[in-house]
């Protein structure tokens, strides 16, 4: 059996020069042995100017003594260690490849450092693989604002900004069973436009859409950023006061029912009034569940449309 040639120097330099990988050899004084292609495009320096020169005098990027504690097993142990774009986004600082696509400025690098081993089985040197993970990187942050926005979209009413319905009984449910929990109070205000169908008769459609943006402004401005606000249907509004008892959400209730009465909305010049009818309900440890406080803050609500609108009333 013929024995295979040994692989010259110049094929080696082919290989290495070929890989889509960095490769660096370091011995145990961090000095740097070997120093492929894929390093030099990218740090722009070329191996004859690498080689023999320190790694941490070269590259200031580095954290010597974190890095040390990384390559320390690498030496000690005979076992490869990994450092991950996630941890650090990289070990040496080189510009995107593709700095107009990837949306990043510089390349995300996995990192490997393996053992080299003497005849003896002693390290006496690392080999450093960078790999460019640029675009997986940035492809998984894409994502994951895309499923941020995507979130934040399911959660809002697409008129008014608010909570949507179906977000608004999720903070609910939360809540009721945080009180459960604990000796505070919170409220519930559901309000309502008055007449509201007189408006769109009057006005139009577009003219209603429009009250119903501005009364969302003015709950907006009246609450805390604490308060949970959302629009519950049509013109109906709700808003969950977390830490806020009956008499507080009271007053709360009245300001929002002043402002409305008093401030119109205006749609193409033309001011609309408008009032609101207001119910207020403190949680009660007596509830079985949260649709029970919903729905005796409903019928507040209702006991003010029946008292004459324009007004609050609470749920005894
Ligand atoms: N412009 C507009 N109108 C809506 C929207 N959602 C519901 N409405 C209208 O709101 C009106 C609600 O009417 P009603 O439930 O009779 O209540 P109201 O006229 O406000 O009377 P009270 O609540 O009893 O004071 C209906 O005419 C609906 O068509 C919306 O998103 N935009």
């Amino acid at each position: 059996m013929s024995v295979p040639a040994p692989i010259n120097s110049q094929l080696m330099q082919y290989m290495l020069g070929s890989l889509e990988v960095g490769l660096v050899v370091i011995d145990r004084s961090y000095t740097i042995r070997v120093w492929n292609q894929f390093m030099q495009s990218h740090s722009n320096i070329a191996d004859s100017l690498a080689v023999g020169q320190n790694l941490f005098g070269l590259f200031s990027e580095i954290n010597e003594n974190w890095f040390k504690s990384k390559v320390a097993p690498v030496f000690k142990l005979n076992t490869p260690a990994y450092i991950i774009a996630e941890q650090r986004p990289y070990l040496f600082r080189f510009s995107a490849s593709r700095p107009v696509t990837s949306a990043s400025e510089y390349m995300h690098q996995n990192v490997s450092l393996f053992p080299l081993v003497d005849e003896h089985g002693v390290v006496t040197s690392i080999c450093i693989v960078v790999y460019d993970v640029t675009d997986e990187v940035v492809s998984r942050q894409r994502f994951e604002e895309a499923n941020v926005k995507l979130k934040r979209i399911s959660r809002i009413d697409g008129l008014t900004g608010l909570n949507n319905r179906r977000f608004w009984e999720e903070c609910c449910v939360n809540e009721y069973k945080r009180l459960g929990r604990s000796n505070t109070s919170s409220s519930l205000i559901m309000l309502d436009i008055d007449h509201f169908k007189q408006v769109n008769d009057t006005y139009g459609h577009p003219a209603g859409d429009e009250v119903i943006r501005y009364l969302a402004e003015i709950i907006r401005r009246t609450t805390r950023e604490t308060d949970i606000c959302g629009r519950f249907g049509g013109e109906e509004y709700v808003i969950l006061l977390p830490d806020t008892d009956g008499e507080q959400a009271m007053l709360v209730a009245e300001r929002l029912r002043r402002k409305a009465a008093l401030r119109p909305a205006v749609y193409e010049g033309t001011e609309i009034d408008f009032t609101i009818s207001v119910g207020v309900c403190e949680y009660q440890t007596r509830f079985n569940n949260h649709m029970e406080w919903v729905e005796l803050t409903d019928k507040a609500l209702y006991n003010a449309k029946r008292g004459g609108r324009n007004q609050v009333q609470r749920a005894a």
